[in-house]
């Protein structure tokens, strides 16, 4: 299993995301405006801002739980389009990890694990187990495998869900506020994991208000509000010199 590092081999040059004049609407109500933002590979991007600016909305475009309606979005080379089998193949590139977990609750962890890399990557059932195993005990949890959802901790729900993503080998992971529905003793252990992975290379883009971990792993901070891109730095110049008034109260009400 030595070949199974959380981050895959690149297959291309080129940013691993580009999202170019990306706008939204939800009927009349103008969500994303005008987004711009291309993502190097092994990127660690934290995203924040006001809730209601469009953070989750951004992120869901990229893996096509959500159309936009106006600009591109690229991923790994491959613009999104309507085209199905194009949604398919982004779907299995781009690990999304949501702040409900999502496990099904009548399948066991290895289930949860094994149904997609078995129906949609057509891997052989022993294969399948073999790889969530695997990324099961990179998570730190292969004693649940055989247990259901409903008899873990949140915390270790959502350490299922990284590994049932990441046997997809997905080439980018996308975190929606995976620490936000947790008890606060619960947070480090998911937060650990991620960290775990942005070691290990992975691109990732996290919306998260644990200004901690972007601290610790973020490239670049992202602060949206009214479904903009206002301001982004590396982590030390966002926090330390924030150009924005808006950004500056932000930080003011979630730093202290
Ligand atoms: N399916 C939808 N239909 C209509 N409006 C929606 C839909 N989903 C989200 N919205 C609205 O779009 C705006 C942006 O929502 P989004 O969830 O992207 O924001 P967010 O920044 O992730 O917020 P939060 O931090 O609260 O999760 C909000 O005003 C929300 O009410």
């Amino acid at each position: 299993m030595s070949n199974l590092s959380a981050s895959p081999t690149p297959q291309s040059s080129g940013p691993a995301i580009e999202l170019a004049g990306v706008n939204k609407w939800y009927g009349e109500f103008h969500v994303l405006r005008d987004i711009n933002l291309r993502v190097r590979r092994g990127e660690k991007i934290v995203v924040c801002g006001p809730s209601g600016s469009g953070k989750s909305t951004m992120i869901r475009c990229i893996n096509r739980l959500e159309e936009h309606q106006k600009g591109r979005i690229v991923v790994d080379g491959v613009e999104l389009t309507n085209d199905l089998k194009k949604i398919d193949l982004v779907r299995q590139e781009v690990g999304m990890v949501f702040q409900h977990f999502n496990l099904f609750p009548h399948l066991t962890i290895l289930e949860n694990c094994t149904l997609a890399p078995i129906w949609v990557r057509k891997m052989p059932k022993k294969k399948a187990e073999e790889v969530a195993m695997h990324f099961l005990t990179r998570v730190r949890i292969p004693e649940q495998a055989n247990k259901y959802p409903g008899q873990l901790s949140g915390g270790q729900q959502q350490r299922v869900a990284i590994a049932r993503a990441l046997c997809m080998r997905p080439k980018v992971m996308l975190f929606d506020e995976p620490t936000s529905a947790l008890d606060p003793e619960m947070v480090k252990e998911v937060l650990d994991t991620m960290v775990s992975l942005a070691n290990d290379g992975m691109t990732m883009i996290c919306v998260t208000h644990e200004m901690g971990f972007a601290r610790q792993v973020a490239d670049r901070v992202i602060f949206m509000d009214a479904g903009q891109i206002v301001e982004e730095n590396e982590p030390n110049a966002f926090f330390s010199n924030p150009q924005h008034e808006r950004t500056k109260l932000f930080l003011s009400q979630i730093l202290h």
